[in-house]
């Protein structure tokens, strides 16, 4: 008999404190090849904590984390090699251009030039030329770790609050490409403060407070639980 759907994000009873403070709790998180998850909260709500413990960036307190079955203690570079990471905050230095700067990370993973101008075009940040990256607009430089992190299309993609700075037209472009990648198979793990965007695109949400979950679901299953018309309500319902 064929086995069962491989589970590209497994985390189990995860948790991480600081000195004295448990900043996530018994979190668990399972996702299939093609879901696209969002996790929503206030700030220090713990969201970039669990995306920064699922990249390998930090260690959790206690917990299982596994991506495409493989644990970052058994094989750290094969666990980094199914994952895609856009951080929350990166600061570029040097005057390096965008396509030397994905053409850089694109080395560092063993992929060519090609590979970086299909990512820049992707990201529509072909036609920037010399403009060294660190002069770039917040929406700019959020397109190219965007690009960064769909370069070779991972089975894992973790994107910290992608939509930041994002104008109208990249938010369309964002939600398309991200359906796209998932459509290809790829699991997308996204934080966002913008609800609308949660409910546009993502097949489940999980809403965290001071890291726990709330409440999980689809943004049906939400709006459903708690009689609401949209997020933004049953977001205003959860918090008040
Ligand atoms: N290195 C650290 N040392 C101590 N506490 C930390 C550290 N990193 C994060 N925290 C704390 O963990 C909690 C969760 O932070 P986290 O950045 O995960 O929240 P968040 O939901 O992503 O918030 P935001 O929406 O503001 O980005 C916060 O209370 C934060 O102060």
């Amino acid at each position: 008999m064929a086995e069962a759907i491989e589970k590209i994000v497994k985390m189990q009873g995860v948790h991480k404190r600081y000195k004295d403070q448990t900043v996530v709790e018994d979190f668990h998180l399972t996702a299939e090849a093609g879901r696209i998850i969002a996790l929503c909260g206030g700030n220090g709500a713990g969201k970039s904590t669990i995306l920064r413990m699922l990249a390998g960036i930090i260690q959790p307190t206690r917990g299982e984390i596994a991506v495409c079955g493989i644990r970052l203690r058994d094989d750290r570079a094969a666990y980094a090699r199914q994952i895609g990471y856009m951080p929350d905050d990166y600061r570029f230095s040097g005057g390096l251009t965008a396509l030397e700067t994905l053409g850089f990370w694109a080395k560092l993973k063993g992929l060519d030039l090609q590979a970086a101008r299909a990512a820049l075009a992707e990201a529509g940040l072909e036609d920037t030329g010399k403009k060294p990256v660190s002069s770039f607009s917040k929406g700019m430089r959020q397109r190219l770790m965007f690009a960064q992190a769909m370069l070779a299309h991972p089975p894992l993609v973790i994107l910290d609050e992608p939509t930041n700075g994002l104008d109208p037209h990249w938010l369309e472009r964002f939600v398309d490409l991200v359906r796209d990648a998932a459509g290809r198979g790829q699991t997308v793990l996204l934080s966002t403060h913008q609800l609308s965007i949660a409910e546009t695109v993502a097949d489940e949400i999980y809403f965290l407070q001071n890291g726990v979950v709330k409440m999980s679901g689809t943004p049906a299953e939400i709006r459903k639980q708690l009689g609401t018309s949209g997020l933004g309500e049953a977001y205003a319902q959860m918090f008040s």
